[in-house]
C-alpha cells in the first residue's frame, strides 16, 4: 500500500525579504498526518518566515510547499481555496493578527464568512468560542476590551474554524502565562485528537515543545549542507 503523503512538506525552501540575502536557505521538513513537530531555533534564524511559507502566506524564492501531497502554486489570496483552507495559523501577537474593529464573534467567524458560509458562521461561532474556553459573554467585545490570553483564544478559534488538516502555531503561547499556555496547548491537542490534524509548532521553549510534540527539529539543521563548489580542472 502506498503510504499517505505528508500533511505538510517543505522541500528545499529558500525564503526571506531580500532575494540576494535570504533568511531561510534550502530548508526541508515533512510533517506526517497526525504528527506534531516542534520547530526550534535561535531568534532571527527564520522560523517565523518558514512558518509563513508553510501557511502559504509568504512566497518563497525557491523550493516547494506541499499540503497533503498537493503542491502549492499560489500564495496568500492567490493560493487555491482548497489549499488555503487546509492550513490554519496562529501567530505570537494576537493584537497584530486581529482586526481591532471586529468583535471577537466576527473575528472567529472571519474564515467562514470569507468562504461564503454565513449560515455556518452564525451557527458555529458560539461552539467555536466554547471549544477554546472563551465565554460567550466576551463575543461582543473588541480586541482592546479583552486580555491577550482571551484574544489569543479567539485567534485559535478562528484558525480552527475551517477544520484545517494542518495547524501552524508560531510562538502561539510566547506572551501568555503558564496556565493559559497549558489551556491553549490542550485545545490544540483536543482538536488534533478529534480530527487527526498535523501540527507545526514554532518556538524558543525547548521544554514546552519537547513535551508537546512528537519530535522537534532545529532550524539551522533544516538547511541542506552547502553544496561543494563545482570541481575545478585540478580537482
Ligand atoms: N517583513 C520583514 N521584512 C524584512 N525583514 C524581515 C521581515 N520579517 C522578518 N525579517 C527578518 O528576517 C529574519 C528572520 O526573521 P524571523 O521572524 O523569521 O525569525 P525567527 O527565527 O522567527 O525569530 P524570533 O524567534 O525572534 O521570532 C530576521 O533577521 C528579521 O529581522
Amino acid at each position: 500500500m502506498t503510504p499517505n503523503p505528508p500533511a505538510l512538506e517543505l522541500r528545499a525552501v529558500t525564503a526571506g525579504y531580500d532575494r540576494s540575502a535570504p533568511v531561510v536557505r534550502e530548508a526541508s521538513l515533512a510533517v506526517a498526518e497526525g504528527e506534531a513537530v516542534g520547530l526550534l531555533g535561535p531568534s532571527g534564524c527564520g522560523k517565523s518566515t518558514l512558518a509563513k511559507v508553510a501557511a502559504l502566506l509568504h512566497r518563497p524564492y525557491g523550493g516547494t510547499v506541499h499540503l497533503g501531497g498537493v503542491q502549492a502554486r499560489g500564495w496568500r489570496h492567490r493560493a487555491p481555496r482548497a489549499l488555503r483552507t487546509a492550513v490554519g495559523v496562529v501567530f505570537q501577537q494576537p493584537r497584530l493578527a486581529a482586526d481591532p474593529r471586529l468583535t471577537l464573534a466576527a473575528l472567529i467567524a472571519e474564515p467562514l464568512r470569507a468562504t461564503g458560509r454565513k449560515a455556518e458562521a452564525l451557527a458555529r461561532t458560539g461552539e467555536l468560542a466554547g471549544s477554546v474556553g472563551l465565554g460567550t459573554d466576551l463575543l461582543d467585545r473588541r480586541p482592546h476590551e479583552v486580555s491577550d490570553g482571551q484574544l489569543q483564544r479567539a485567534c485559535l478559534a478562528r484558525a480552527l474554524a475551517l477544520r484545517p488538516r494542518v495547524l501552524v502555531c508560531d510562538e502561539m503561547t510566547a506572551m501568555l502565562d503558564a496556565s493559559t499556555t497549558a489551556a491553549l496547548v490542550a485545545v490544540v491537542e483536543g482538536y488534533r485528537e478529534l480530527t487527526g490534524a498535523a501540527l507545526l509548532a514554532v518556538g524558543h521553549d525547548r521544554i514546552l515543545l519537547e513535551r508537546w510534540c512528537d519530535r522537534t527539529v532545529d532550524m539551522p539543521g533544516l538547511a541542506l549542507p552547502a553544496r561543494d563548489p563545482a570541481p575545478g580542472p585540478n580537482r
